[in-house]
């Protein structure tokens, strides 16, 4: 067993890799500084698009598929026609077509990597790479930490919004208290009394329980891998100090980063403070079985192809569904006086978004 460490630590963005390969063996691997928020930016700016035959040949491309109809469903359940959204943490905006989809009014993407709004914006606008592709709603994008920013004071023009999305981003802002709470408050700040928040991040009760079923602090299968330090020899964590628990995350083709534990009770004990009250949350194992038993969603799978098309072999393996089975799905409703509408937006039409449209929030 290794020594016991009295501090607890931060991962350094110069030793980590840039590009999903392994996830270093030990923490003595990688040096250790403040900058794990900046690794992270860095990290998802720099991931390139994938043609849509890399997509299909990647090893992960079921898991990828069960994401998107968890999101699709979520998107679904809580989202009605005409709706303004914002995204926190959008990434390259790979929802776009979900929202689309489910016919909201307005869209407004945030996310801290200048790279990913990049990637959104032509997504947006429709370029060689993507499916030329016309979206009936207008959009905003802007890049900003959104665990640092004030958000409401950001988005005066346009808050309150029906429904505010982050989906696998809140667990980014569980480094430490002020983050996490500047995240929640963001999210309450920007919502419309009666508004949906719908997410999805890393089952913490499950990480930690395969973590208590392994030999030492490091576990996963040919999917994923998850590295604890040395300072968590004991795997316990006390409710008491849960913020900082910082662990390495490799998911293969994917990421390779540093993240947080969120200890959920923690988590919506916070949410409450800020007016947020729970509705839903399941494991993805859970949400899986729950959701498929709704006929369109059932027929959603089919076309997504996450599970197969129910003829062929071609279906989800047992290491992308044991990967699955570490995230978890949650809804919170923002209470409060339904009276207070949100912006409608009615000046503004769909309409390309050029570079010098992305605010630049520092
Ligand atoms: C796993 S990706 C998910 C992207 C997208 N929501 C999706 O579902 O495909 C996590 C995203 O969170 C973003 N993120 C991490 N920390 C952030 C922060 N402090 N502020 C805004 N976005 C952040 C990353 O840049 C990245 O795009």
């Amino acid at each position: 067993m290794s020594s016991h460490k009295h501090k607890k630590r931060s991962l350094s963005n110069e030793s980590l890799p840039s590009q999903p390969t392994k996830v270093p063996r030990t923490y003595d691997e990688v040096q250790v500084t403040e900058s794990s928020q900046q690794f992270i930016a860095e990290h998802y700016s720099n991931r390139s698009n994938q043609t849509i035959e890399e997509r299909e040949a990647s090893p992960i491309i079921h898991l990828k598929k069960l994401n998107n109809w968890i999101k699709s469903v979520l998107i679904q359940s809580y989202t009605k026609k005409n709706d303004s959204v914002i995204d926190i943490g959008c990434g390259k905006g790979g929802d776009l077509i979900k929202w689309d989809k489910a016919r909201i009014g307005y869209y407004v993407g945030i996310d801290i990597a200048k790279g990913s709004i990049e990637d959104a914006r032509m997504r947006y606008n429709g370029d060689a790479s993507h499916k030329r592709r016309v979206f009936s709603f207008p959009a905003r994008l802007i890049c900003a930490d959104c665990f640092t920013v004030h958000l409401d004071e950001v988005l005066q023009d346009e808050a309150p919004f029906d429904v505010c999305s982050c989906q696998f981003a809140m667990h980014y802002s569980w480094a430490n208290e002020e983050k996490a709470r500047i995240a929640l408050q963001n999210v309450a700040a920007v919502l419309k009394p009666g508004g949906y928040f719908i997410g999805t991040m890393p089952d913490a009760n499950v990480i930690v329980r395969k973590l208590r079923e392994t030999d030492g602090l490091e576990f996963g299968n040919s999917c994923y891998n998850i590295l604890f330090d040395d300072y968590y020899y004991e795997k316990k964590f006390l409710p008491s100090d849960p913020f900082g628990i910082e662990y390495m995350f490799h998911l293969e083709d994917a990421v390779s980063c540093p993240e947080w534990l969120v200890h959920f009770p923690t988590f919506q004990a916070l949410a409450d403070e800020y007016g947020l009250e729970l509705v839903y949350k399941k494991n993805f194992h859970e949400f899986v079985h729950e959701h498929i038993k709704n006929p369109v969603f059932a027929e959603l799978m089919k076309v997504l192809g996450a599970l197969g098309d129910g003829m062929s072999k071609d279906t989800i393996s047992a290491d992308e569904w044991d990967a699955a089975y570490i995230y978890m799905a949650f809804v919170f409703k923002k209470i409060g006086p339904s009276h207070i509408r949100s912006q409608r937006n009615p000046r503004r039409l769909a309409a390309p978004i050029s570079p010098e449209d992305i605010l630049l929030v520092q």
